[in-house]
């Protein structure tokens, strides 16, 4: 299948509670300069023309979706999300009419600071394994035992932190999530559920401010992220 020939639709998993951030709502809805972190990383994927149509897993008890203006866009489809991220993105996938011609684009609602330049370079991935944004670990990494003393210092060379937009065909990411699950597999991203269905993922080097806001920390360097060109 050649690039030209598939549909591209974004997964959105934005169904999250943020226990880490600690804030008094779900992180998604948390603001930085002006816009929900959720309107913010919305924009980005409307603003990127190939992208068809972003499904949005929001969770069942979410009071906050209907006070965003963005989500009367016509491109914008809302999901009930589930009790985990794979859950949420598995509830995404499934509402994607044509799975074997459509390439899902898997992006945290987390990550508001995506630029198009990444975008570029990770959908030029189009073979079986498809491929994710990641960046080249570039600290020391320690293993830990349990009382957080250090076991031993892992070899970097071969070490990348895993970004997303995450970019699979629809088809075999939810036949891989599917397997995942039913064996028990703990999935913390799509690539994980690709690796476990015997794929190899492509690691497309991305950008190091595609930061998941996670800690509150993180507020305060998204938005001096987001307020650059
Ligand atoms: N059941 C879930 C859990 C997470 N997410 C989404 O997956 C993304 C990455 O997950 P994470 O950063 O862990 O978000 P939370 O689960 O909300 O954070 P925490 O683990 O701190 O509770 C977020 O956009 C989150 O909304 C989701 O759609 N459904
Ligand atoms: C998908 C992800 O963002 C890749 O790094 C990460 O695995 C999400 O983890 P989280 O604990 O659900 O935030």
């Amino acid at each position: 299948m050649t690039a030209l020939s598939r549909n591209i639709i974004a997964v959105v998993p934005a169904a999250g509670v943020g226990s880490r951030m600690q804030a008094d709502r779900p992180k998604q809805y948390l603001m930085l300069h002006g816009k929900t972190v959720l309107e913010h990383t919305l924009q980005r994927l409307l603003d990127y023309p190939i992208i068809e149509k972003i499904i949005l897993a929001i969770a069942p008890n979410d009071r906050f979706i209907g006070q965003l203006p963005i989500i009367k866009h016509p491109k914008i489809q809302l999901v009930q999300g589930g009790e985990t991220r794979a859950d949420s993105v598995f509830a995404g996938l499934c509402c994607i009419e044509n799975p074997e011609q459509t390439w899902a684009l898997v992006h945290d609602a987390a990550r508001p600071c995506l630029r198009h330049e990444d975008l570029d370079k990770l959908l030029a991935v189009d073979d079986e394994h498809g491929g994710i944004l990641a960046i080249p670990a570039v600290d020391t990494i320690k293993r830990a035992v349990d009382f957080q003393r250090i076991l031993c210092t892992e070899d970097r060379s071969q070490l990348w932190l895993a970004l997303t937009p995450q970019f699979f065909n629809a088809r075999r990411l939810l036949g891989a999530l599917k397997q995942a699950k039913e064996a028990g597999w703990v999935v913390t991203d799509e690539a994980s559920a690709m690796e476990f269905a015997g794929f190899q993922p492509h690691l497309v080097a991305g950008r190091s401010d595609n930061i998941k806001i996670t800690r509150s920390e993180d507020l305060a360097l998204a938005e001096f992220y987001l307020g650059r060109r």
